[in-house]
């Protein structure tokens, strides 16, 4: 906010945080060009400000954006129904604001859960334009409107799943999504500069990183006995998570298990299953940020085979029936199925589910997901490329400071009573000893594809960055996308916590 404007009338504790800090501008955590709070704080909502300099019009948006931040700034402040504002609409969503004339006489888009399907007319404007460009026009909308799969904001990969299974017959008029699926499903990880016989890790090397010479069995090495207050906590597309207590003395910290299918030849929830190499960076990358504040702390991996166990299974059971599961009942896994196991820090409950206290706790918890980010990019090139609310885990805590090392310097942020963790590295990209381990999301074209939320537009907008020309040398390749994230992120961020009056 420019303060000479006068402006500073609509300033509140909030912005007054956002002034850079000189500590952090000195080393480069925060860039000086950050854009600043558009004051989406609760003293807004019944203005009607504008931000000098940042009209509508000057702002330069691209007219792809679902969710135009300048909406907030001008009278439709609050009156998208794409926007992270609208987020408690988007379950039964019904997009009234930007509706395309193509659609008056369309069927009634399904619901399914977590899904926002379609129209018949909006996907074959789909199929018909995805061939020739990566942009879905709508035929009748001057503004070029996405509308490929329309998502929920957070999660996504199984919302695509399910659109996948529903609209099957659908897509298999379009031959090239068709291919582009399969090539989607069998995604690879790729070694930026390793050599070919990298790109395998085989089963022996595997265990071996897991101290094991074979599979343990899954009933035994997780039975209910080693765990109490056992329950489901959360789930994926590629797996379930369950919190427990360990049952042995001087185990101060609940766990969880992250579960995941591996190896096998049936699809689990829309996916074909990984295998030993394409887990692999998942694992590497956990274990390497393991150590840094602010990223999952990883107990073990292991290997386990056999039946999904009674007691996981009733747990299962329970949580579709309070919750409902987006997930395939792992009933249907058999004797000889092969399972990895993260055993991880309980670190609290998802962002979307979290609701601060005021406003110095958002944005002390932004500091931390910031500077985590930011030691995990300079001790390892880190870049997390699908850092969406439902990714940070937020817990409460007794600590009065949260400390991180960056580059050797000792950075100390006000915990304000919340410790946050980002997680999921499915989509992460680490190098370490010059060797770089990423999943191609390049195959994904549906993602490209989607809308429904910002979050979807910073996928493209992220790959129209990367697509500009460039050395491919791995200086280059971290460069792009580092902290030039931020900035929307930032908006991002102080939106959603503007919207939800958590303070
Ligand atoms: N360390 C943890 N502490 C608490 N909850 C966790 C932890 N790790 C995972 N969870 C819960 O489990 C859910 C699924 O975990 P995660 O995102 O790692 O799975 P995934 O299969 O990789 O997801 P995706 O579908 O995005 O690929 C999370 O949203 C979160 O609610």
């Amino acid at each position: 906010m420019d303060k000479s404007s006068g402006d500073e009338i609509w300033e509140d504790s909030f912005d007054k945080l956002l002034d850079p800090r000189p500590q952090q501008s000195n080393l480069n955590i925060i860039k000086k060009n950050v854009r600043l709070s558009y004051n989406i704080d609760t003293s807004v909502e019944n203005s009607s400000h504008s931000i000098k300099g940042c009209s509508p019009k000057s702002c330069n948006r691209s007219v792809s954006i679902s969710t135009p931040n300048y909406n907030h700034l001008g009278k439709d402040l609050f009156n998208c129904g794409l926007s992270p504002i609208n987020r408690l609409q988007l379950d039964g969503f019904e997009d009234t604001t930007e509706k395309c004339n193509a659609d008056k006489d369309a069927e009634p888009n399904t619901k399914k859960r977590g899904l926002i399907v379609p129209s018949k007319n909006q996907i074959d404007t789909f199929s018909k334009f995805s061939n020739q460009t990566n942009k879905v026009a709508c035929a009748s909308n001057q503004s070029n409107k996405i509308v490929g799969v329309v998502l929920k904001p957070g999660k996504w990969r199984k919302s695509l799943n399910i659109f996948r299974q529903t609209q099957i017959s659908v897509l298999n008029e379009s031959k090239k999504l068709e291919s582009r699926n399969s090539v989607c499903q069998d995604r690879k990880s790729i070694f930026l500069n390793g050599l070919n016989k990298q790109n395998v890790i085989s089963q022996q090397d595997f265990y071996k990183y897991c101290n094991q010479g074979k599979p343990l069995k899954f009933n035994a090495a997780y039975s209910q006995y080693k765990m109490l207050k056992t329950h489901k906590i959360g789930e994926g597309a590629y797996g379930e998570v369950f919190r427990y207590t360990p049952n042995r003395k001087g185990c101060k910290n609940d766990l969880v298990l992250k579960i995941i299918p591996i190896e096998g030849s049936i699809e689990v929830n829309g996916e074909k299953q990984k295998n030993f190499s394409q887990i692999w960076p998942e694992i590497i990358i956990t274990k390497k940020l393991s150590s840094i504040q602010g990223f999952a702390n990883i107990e073990k991996v292991s290997t386990v085979k056999g039946k999904y166990p009674q007691h996981f299974v009733k747990l299962w059971k329970r949580y579709d029936d309070e919750k409902g599961s987006e997930n395939d009942h792992p009933g249907l896994f058999g004797e000889n199925q092969l399972f990895v196991v993260l055993e991880l820090h309980f670190a609290g409950s998802d962002m979307s589910n979290v609701i601060f206290l005021n406003s110095e706790q958002s944005f002390y918890a932004l500091q931390q997901i910031i500077l985590t980010l930011a030691v995990g990019e300079e001790d390892y090139q880190f870049e997390h490329r699908d850092l969406h609310w439902g990714n940070i885990l937020i817990k409460s805590t007794t600590k009065k400071h949260i400390c991180f090392k960056f580059n050797n310097t000792d950075l100390i942020v006000d915990s304000k009573g919340v410790n946050i963790t980002i997680i999921d590295y499915t989509l992460s990209r680490i190098t370490i000893d010059e060797c770089c381990y990423f999943n191609d999301l390049s195959n994904d074209e549906e993602l490209f594809q989607a809308s429904g939320d910002y979050q979807f537009d910073i996928y493209r907008m992220m790959r129209n960055e990367l697509k500009k020309p460039r050395l491919p040398n791995l200086e280059n390749a971290r460069f792009h996308g580092s902290y030039s994230e931020w900035p929307d992120f930032l908006a991002t961020f102080t939106t959603i916590i503007g919207i939800d009056k958590r303070h």
